[in-house]
């Protein structure tokens, strides 16, 4: 660490003349910020038609939103100075975005530029061409210190400032990392667009974190493409994207879809659920093969020739014909994969112009000679409809679905051979009074979209994140496969945080299920989130949930941060606990197994504590919220009290799983009131 006038605490003396310089490039980075902003709104919507102008406004809203976020959050966080061969040196200021001067000349460089790269890369080992790192400190948004690494004299910083940052008790929605992302964390962040990446992360490596800062990354890098194609990030429910919904927005970065999979699929309303061994069956990727034979088994044998009418004649296409075409057009429909593949009502479309082309020659070969609009008349007459309805009937995908899950015949026909008997009956449920008035799950919502993805092809993105992905069941991965097109993919998650009966041991059968299975797997073992104590005792599970899964290393350590106390009765304990750490800052996260939440709620209700329950659409959560085990996966509190864990254990088979994420939320302090009936590998 060089010698900077940075004390032990980050605080630099205020008359510290680097700190004075520095001050003075921020507050002309803000001045010019500031004119970039009367810049781009002096910019006159004057396109050439009503269209253009407004694509024109859009862009001019998305540019001073970029420009206008976050007016506290200081222009740049760190320095980089690069050796030149005259022996000067050149520096860059590293901030969240570009910002430059009247002239053109760069002020602040955004982070996701190349000239960027060494401030995260650079070590004492491989400077990178620096001789110089400088990180600042900020406190409310004045920049009080500064620390240097000089790399080029082989020295590299004890990063007290880095590792304040890191540490920082967190609390609230996620924010960005921008400032203190780590090299393997930026390794990921910045691989190729071309290149699909699964990041397997123990709990709080900053797996979320890496995702969404890859998708800002690439929207910088490949702007143009991606504007085309667009960013889809796919998280495991809406409590989740609350979390994390301002991350990218921080970023600059307004136009990437943050949705779930539930989400993407809800082709039908979701009014009931099924039983575990039905959902997991309807996850199971048999299933795509059972839609396909039911969609295309929908398809008859020409039994006729057609008397197609065109321009004022009749002309006869001969059965013969007729079952050549329909065979050709059905083996285009089932290859494989899905770019090639001829969709099913495109397929329909097809048939009825090939009716129409085969009189057309016919008239041709007699002399004649019909206009194209003549024949895309004949495709669309009633003759050659009546035929397309007998033998290629349109399809509408929830119907589908509804038929075969009520139709014993349907279903046997389709899952011949496919799914054993017993399994089929398991599928089978009564007719409703029609597809309207289904009773659809979530895991049904998933077969309607394969089906419609049968139907017709899905819209794709050029990149999508897909976040807690170890619980995809692999008809849930066909489904974000969809989306995926010809784009790469980022996958994230955690084969110890498996909660789903399709979780695997391996990632595997999910990245082939996602299309890519040549992804190769990156591990991220350094938790940033929890300090080491919690970390420890939650790792004594993995040997039992995940054997020969790398343990997570805690960045750091809290003496106290863990207490574990056996109670007899619940009421009075956690009301205490809640209170006292109610009385602290952060956010208080009191986490049961569902069927215990309204007990629970109603607990801290009597006790006088403002808590309210934590619910999965979206709403914001309160500064003590009572979370169900099922809603912790991906979320962080400052404080977290687990009640009767032995209860989250045994309301689900991998209720295990369940406790180690539940176990990992915590920021600063965790406690466990038990009674005394943990789990063996935690007891002793
Ligand atoms: N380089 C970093 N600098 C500062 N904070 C970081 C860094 N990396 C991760 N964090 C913080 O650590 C916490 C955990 O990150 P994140 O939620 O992305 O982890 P995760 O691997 O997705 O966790 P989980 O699997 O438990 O959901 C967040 O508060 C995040 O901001």
């Amino acid at each position: 660490m060089s010698a900077t006038p940075t004390d032990t605490t980050g605080t630099a003396s205020p008359t510290d003349p680097v700190l004075t310089a520095e001050r003075a490039h921020l507050a002309l980075a803000a001045d010019c910020l500031t004119e970039m902003r009367a810049a781009a709104s002096a910019v006159v919507d004057a396109g050439v038609d009503a269209w253009a102008s407004e694509r024109l406004g859009a862009a001019r809203a998305e540019r001073l939103r970029a420009l206008a976020a976050d007016p506290h959050v200081p222009a740049f966080f760190g320095r980089t100075d690069a050796g030149l061969p005259d022996g000067g040196a050149e520096s860059f200021h590293i901030g969240r975005r570009h910002v430059r001067d009247a002239a053109g000349r760069p002020v602040v460089i955004d982070w996701r530029a190349p000239m960027s790269r060494p401030f995260y890369r650079a070590s004492a080992a491989d400077p990178q061409g620096l001789v110089r790192r400088r990180r600042f400190g900020f406190s409310g948004g004045e920049l009080t210190s500064y620390e240097d690494e000089l790399l080029g004299a082989g020295e590299e910083g004890d990063g007290a400032l880095l590792r304040e940052e890191i540490e920082r008790p967190r609390s609230g929605p996620m924010r960005d990392i921008v400032a203190t992302i780590q090299p393997e964390q930026d390794e990921i962040v910045r691989a190729p667009l071309a290149e699909s990446v699964c990041v397997q992360g123990a709990p709080g490596t900053g797996k979320t974190a890496v995702g969404l800062h890859r998708a800002a990354y690439l929207l910088y890098t490949h702007g143009g493409q991606l504007a085309r194609t667009g960013v889809l990030v796919v998280g495991p429910n809406r409590a989740f994207l609350r979390y994390i919904e301002q991350v990218l927005p921080t970023l600059g970065e307004v136009d990437v879809e943050q949705t779930t999979v539930a989400e993407l699929t809800a082709h039908v309303p979701v009014r009931a659920e099924d039983a575990p061994e039905v959902a997991a069956l309807k996850g199971d990727a048999r299933m795509a093969q059972v839609l396909e034979r039911a969609l295309w088994g929908g398809i008859a044998k020409p039994a006729d020739d057609v008397l197609v009418p065109l321009a004022g004649r009749r002309y006869r296409v001969p059965v013969e014909r007729l079952k050549r075409y329909v065979d050709d057009l059905r083996r285009r429909g089932r290859v494989a994969d899905d770019q090639q593949r001829l969709h099913h009502a495109a397929g329909r479309e097809r048939l009825a112009l090939l009716l129409a082309e085969d009189a057309r020659r016919q008239k041709e070969e007699a002399g004649g000679s019909p206009t194209d609009a003549e024949t895309r008349r004949a495709a669309r007459s009633p003759e050659v409809r009546a035929f397309c309805d007998a033998v290629w009937p349109a399809c509408d995908p929830a119907a589908l679905v509804a038929g075969l899950l009520s139709d014993a015949a349907v279903l046997a026909r389709a899952a011949r051979g496919v799914l054993a008997d017993d399994e089929q009956a398991l599928l089978l449920r009564p007719p409703a009074r029609s597809v309207r008035a289904t009773r659809w799950t979530e895991a049904d919502a998933v077969l309607v979209d394969e089906a419609a993805g049968l139907v017709e092809r899905t819209a794709g993105y050029g990149h999508v994140v897909v976040d807690e992905a170890q619980d995809l069941s692999p008809m849930q991965c066909r489904s974000v496969a969809r989306r995926l097109a010809a784009g790469s993919l980022t996958v994230l998650g955690d084969l110890a945080q498996a909660t789903s009966p399709w979780s695997a041991g391996d990632w595997a059968p999910t990245l082939a299920g996602l299309g890519r299975p040549d992804t190769a797997v990156r591990p991220l073992t350094r938790g940033y989130r929890v300090p080491g104590e919690v970390l420890d005792y939650a790792n004594r599970l993995l040997p039992v949930i995940a054997p020969g899964l790398p343990a997570a290393t805690a960045v750091r350590r809290e003496p106290g941060a863990l207490e574990v106390r056996p109670v007899t009765d619940l009421a009075g304990p956690l009301a205490e606990v809640v209170a006292g750490l109610a009385a602290g800052p952060g956010s208080v996260g009191v986490v049961c197994a569902e069927d215990a939440v309204p007990a629970v709620a109603g607990l801290l209700r009597d006790a006088g504590l403002p808590a309210a329950v934590l619910a999965d659409d979206g709403s914001a959560a309160e500064r003590v919220a009572v979370v169900p085990a099922t809603l912790a996966k991906g979320l962080e509190f400052d404080a977290v009290v687990v009640a009767d864990p032995a209860a989250i254990v045994a309301a689900e088979p991998r209720g295990l799983n369940r406790l180690y994420v539940v176990l990992t939320r915590a920021v600063s302090t965790l406690v466990v009131l038990h009674r005394d009936d943990l789990p063996g590998a935690l007891a002793s």
